[in-house]
């Protein structure tokens, strides 16, 4: 259930249920108006209080086919239900139609032409009692192009007449008008804003990509997702053609606990350089702190032994503040050098305030030269701007680049450029496709940071860490937070982590120790929050 579909991987799971008879269009749309209803009362519990009063919009699609289901059920358990078409009755798909015209045995359908919202809702004393429960059905995954502007009126109307408060509001398997491939709003008449939040998305079966990337969060509200009876592994198992359709399948970051554990039954006795040795690079005096930050979070993280390895006039303001971090003298690519001829230093941290120069350029150069597993963050990363091949051409699979959006649009200008483009149709390009793109040029793991974290690796796996929800982590947007990521990855690494499994984990790590630290955390705290991380996790 930790899987992130496209809209096309959904229908094809939808068409191989019908293919095999697993179940009928109508079924599904039966158990999808359920599930709505199930999730909602259960999300919202004051909905079962409120005045019992439902809007339901339905689109011309199967969507809206949804939303008619919904208003039977509402109507059925005693609610006030009014349904409100945008699109022509005799053009609706068989499922939606049949539902249409169930919920025509019961009520009426307003079509669009008569919605007059303002006139409705919008006076001083409403002509018609407001609704306590506002319905999107209008366009789920199938949504390509934005919002007719009519519709789109309409719809900033009636958030107008009826504000956020006012009444609740839910939508079925997305807000309408955002592309669930990348959560991105196709709405570039309004700088992506759209005519209003939700209280609840319900999606079906799996959630969406859009649910969790982009601005997608931001507009679902919550999420839940209804089971709607597809069996996706006998399905996958009994058809080849769908394997190959869920191939490239996204997962949602997980700790990797077991590995993650010291010790343990099968591994009492181990030695610290068991668990390896890290080497973070500090910038000069006055520039050594997103270094130890760094440096810090791969010890606690669980490296046997970490060494900070600074320029010498830097070590003393270093020192006074190391202990358990141990200090060396680096003072450039050569000192590097020399230091890598010990075996047993298996990791690299390159980036947090080490400059943006050459002799930055050269640090790295060395350190990708010997071969060792390397996390490039930050000056490691921007040193590179002006010539980003001179980089791209050193990397391996050993690396990860851990770029927040500047670094990313530094590195890979032309398609930031694509990616930022507001987008006219859909499916958008979003952040994995842009991710995807920018590791296969790079030849290397690729970690884009933000609330929502994407981690790719070149024709490999694509991991999508998202903040959101319940896992919400506003408080890691504070300085040097991000260097603490890249000393968790490299510790992690020095553990014997594969790099990519590194930065899932320590993408999880970073935001539950936010979380679990919560209001008034700084870079600083996070380090010191993961042995509750730890144990609270069961490691
Ligand atoms: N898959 C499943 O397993 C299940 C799916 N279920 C439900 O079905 C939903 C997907 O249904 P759907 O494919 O009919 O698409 P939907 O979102 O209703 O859009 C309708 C049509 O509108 C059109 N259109 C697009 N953009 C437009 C625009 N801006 N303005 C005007 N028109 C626009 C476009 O057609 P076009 O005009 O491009 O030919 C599109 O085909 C899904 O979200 C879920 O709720 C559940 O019942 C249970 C199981
Ligand atoms: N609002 C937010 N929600 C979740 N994570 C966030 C948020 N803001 C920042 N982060 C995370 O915090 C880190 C910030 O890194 P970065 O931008 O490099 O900061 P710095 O350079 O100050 O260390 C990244 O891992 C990013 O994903
Ligand atoms: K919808």
């Amino acid at each position: 259930m930790n899987e992130l579909l496209t809209s096309a991987q959904m229908r094809a799971i939808e068409q191989a249920a019908f293919d095999s008879g697993q179940a009928t269009g109508l079924e599904l749309m039966e158990r999808a108006g359920q599930g709505v209803i199930e999730a909602m009362f259960e999300a919202l519990p004051d909905l079962a209080k409120a005045k019992a009063k439902a809007l339901i919009l339905c689109g011309p699609g199967n969507n809206g086919g949804d939303g008619f289901v919904i208003a039977r059920l509402l109507h059925e358990m005693g609610w006030q239900v009014s349904c409100f078409l945008y699109g022509d009755p005799g053009r609706l798909q068989p499922d939606a139609k049949a539902n249409h015209d169930r919920w025509g045995e019961i009520g009426a359908v307003v079509p669009f032409a008569d919605w007059h919202v303002r006139e409705r809702w919008g006076g001083a004393v409403p002509v018609e009692q407001p609704p306590s429960l506002i319905v999107d059905s209008l366009f789920g995954t199938g949504l390509t192009r934005p919002l007719a502007r009519d519709l789109d009126e309409a719809l900033r109307n009636l958030a107008s007449c009826l504000p956020e408060g006012k009444a609740w509001r839910v939508a079925v398997d997305a807000p309408s008008g955002l592309c669930m491939d990348s959560g991105r709003p196709l709405d570039p008449e309004n700088d992506g804003e759209l005519p209003s939040r939700q209280d609840l998305t319900v999606s079906f079966h799996r959630l969406k990509r859009g649910h969790m990337l982009g601005d997608g969060p931001e507009w679902c509200g919550r999420v839940a997702v209804a089971d709607i009876g597809l069996n996706q592994p006998a399905l996958r198992a009994a058809r080849p053609a769908l394997r190959e359709q869920l191939s490239d399948m996204v997962q949602l970051a997980e700790p990797d606990k077991r590995q993650l554990r010291k010790g343990g039954e099968d591994y009492p006795g181990a030695h610290k350089y068991d668990y390896g040795h890290a080497v973070v690079l500090s910038g000069g005096p006055g520039r050594t702190g997103a270094a130890r930050l760094a440096a810090r979070a791969a010890l606690r993280v669980g490296a046997g032994l970490v060494t900070l390895a600074a320029p010498a006039p830097a070590m003393s303001e270093c020192a006074s503040q190391l202990t358990a971090v141990m200090l060396t003298r680096c003072n450039g690519a050569p000192d590097l050098g020399t230091l890598l001829e010990d075996e047993r230093l298996n990791a690299l941290c390159l980036g947090p305030g080490l400059g943006v120069s050459a002799a930055t350029r050269d640090l790295v150069l060395t350190a990708l030269g010997s071969r060792r597993r390397c996390v490039l963050d930050a000056d490691a990363l921007t040193a590179f701007a002006e010539r980003p091949q001179a980089l791209f051409a050193h990397l391996h699979s050993g690396v990860v680049l851990t770029p927040h959006a500047g670094e990313f649009a530094r590195l890979f200008p032309d398609i930031w450029a694509r990616f930022i483009a507001c987008p006219e149709q859909g499916p958008a390009i979003s952040k994995i496709e842009a991710a995807q793109e920018a590791a296969a040029r790079a030849g290397c793991i690729l970690l884009f940071k933000g609330q929502d974290t994407v981690i790719v690796e070149p024709g490999g796996r694509v991991v999508v860490h998202a903040a959101c929800y319940e896992r919400a982590a506003p408080w890691l947007a504070t300085a040097g937070a991000g260097d603490v990521l890249a000393g968790m990855i490299a510790g992690l690494m020095a553990r014997g982590f594969w790099p990519v499994g590194a930065a899932e984990t320590a993408a999880w790590l970073h935001a539950e120790a936010a979380i679990s630290f919560g209001p008034g955390l700084i870079a600083e705290d996070l380090a010191e929050e993961l042995p509750a991380v730890l144990r609270a996790s069961g490691v």
